[in-house]
């Protein structure tokens, strides 16, 4: 990757430390201009990585931002790739619309792919802006408002082998990042955290608590070993007809469906609260098959994690696949067109190759609809349903289809 840090021109160049706050300010102001408590800025400040953040100047002031994260993301069958977790992207109202972010996109992406990561990965503010990019929604949250006054949670054997008891957040730490570990294979999406990342889950400051409490944390215990956590605020509400409060969930994790439903458990029955407010869980959280009324837990859906595959050949080889699969794709690649024509993936659960190929395409699509499907929780048959996926070959679908999805929902833990 290109390390110049001296351009002066109206391109991105790369970010140095002195210029750090004026970088971040422009950040800030682009969200609204809300500044952070000083615990967050430094924490941002820290996990910088200054080497792939990029900047667009004029003169002495910043007019874009675009940073990365070196992440590795899990894929289906386990395998953790290397991933740039694409960052901090603003460009000031006063340059909007005139192609300062497609400058840091370009840049960007040819970046990504001289350090050969295979694949870029993102959070969106606003779901329209990185289609035309190449970036597809491939992880999608789950959210709900639970009525706890109402909604009742049954509970599997050996839930009450747990021991709930409440913890300091930061005493229990390792504990508890020791836990998300055992689950980061375990589903695709997942971020392997990286060394600092593990504060994220401690931050606190009082801006974002809105009325609620402080941070609080429980473990689950089996036998004194930690098998899960929850973190969480209270928002108190005492109302004509008495309390009324509201439990926030912040995160929640556990190694099996015990301890997971001894947590649940707990949240649900916090006393002078009647709702849980939930965010950011996965679609498939096991939570939705123990309660009594699905109805009054509010569920609904948002595009959580955008994928671009970088190589295409490398992103297909890094992921096995349920079902056997042997399918020419025609790639369209607009604004990374060395990934664009055929590619022959074959490919079971145990692994995969994928190689150019002069043979006839099976199926078409975009590298935003492989993107889309690559984590195995949009379908290609439904993409294709829609008229984003074209099937040439009978049947060729229905064995991609197969073999891309996967059991288990892919879900991003936390936001970047
Ligand atoms: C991963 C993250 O960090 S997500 C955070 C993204 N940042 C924000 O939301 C902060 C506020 N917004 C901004 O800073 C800017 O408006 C940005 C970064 C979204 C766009 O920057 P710009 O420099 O104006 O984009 P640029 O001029 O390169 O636009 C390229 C194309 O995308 C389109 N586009 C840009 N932003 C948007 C948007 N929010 N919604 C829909 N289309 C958009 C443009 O219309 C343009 O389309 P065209 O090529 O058909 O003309």
């Amino acid at each position: 990757m290109a390390t110049d840090t001296t351009g002066s021109s109206a391109g991105p160049r790369v970010l140095v430390q002195d210029d750090w706050d004026k970088w971040y300010d422009t950040l800030l102001r682009g969200f609204g201009g809300v500044p952070e408590a000083a615990e967050e800025r430094e924490l941002w400040n820290s996990l910088t990585e200054f080497d792939r953040s990029l900047g667009v100047w004029e003169g002495d002031a910043c007019v874009g931002t675009a940073g990365a994260f070196s992440f590795r993301v899990t894929v289906p069958g386990g395998a953790s790739v290397p991933a740039a977790g694409v960052t901090m992207v603003s460009v000031a109202a006063t340059h909007r619309r005139r192609g300062v972010l497609t400058s840091m996109m370009r840049r960007q992406l040819d970046d990504v792919r001289a350090l050969g990561e295979p694949l870029a990965v993102l959070t969106a503010s606003e779901p329209a802006i990185y289609g035309r990019f190449g970036y597809g929604a491939a992880t999608f949250h789950l959210n709900a408002e639970i009525d706890t006054s109402r909604v009742r949670l049954s509970v599997p054997p050996g839930t009450d082998d747990i021991r709930v008891r409440y913890a300091v957040p930061a005493d229990v730490l390792d504990a508890c990042e020791a836990v998300c570990a055992r689950l980061v294979p375990t589903r695709p999406g997942m971020l392997a955290r990286l060394p600092g990342w593990e504060r994220l889950g401690l931050l606190d400051p009082e801006s974002a608590r809105d009325g609620a409490s402080p941070l609080q944390c429980v473990v689950a215990e089996r036998d004194g070993e930690t098998v899960g956590y929850a973190r969480y605020r209270v928002k108190p509400s005492w109302e004509t007809a008495g309390p009324n409060g509201s439990v926030i969930l912040q995160d929640l994790a556990a190694l099996d469906p015990a301890a997971d439903a001894a947590l649940w458990r707990f949240l649900f029955g916090i006393d002078l609260t009647s709702t849980l407010v939930v965010k950011g869980r996965p679609v498939d959280d096991a939570w939705q098959y123990l309660v009594s009324d699905m109805r009054r837990c509010r569920p609904w859906l948002r595009d959580s994690l955008y994928l671009r595959p970088v190589d295409v050949g490398a992103a297909l080889e890094a992921r096995t696949y349920r079902a056997p699969v042997d399918v020419v794709f025609e790639v369209e690649d607009a604004f990374c067109p060395w990934n664009a024509g055929r590619w022959r993936l074959s490919g079971d659960a145990k692994g995969a190759s994928c190689e150019r190929t002069a043979d006839a395409a099976d199926l078409a699509l975009s590298v935003r609809e492989l993107g889309a499907a690559y984590l195995g929780g949009v379908s290609l048959t439904a993409l294709a349903a829609a008229g984003r996926v074209r099937e040439v070959r009978r049947g060729a679908l229905a064995e991609a289809s197969m073999g891309f999805g996967s059991d288990v929902a892919p879900w991003l833990q936390h936001g970047f």
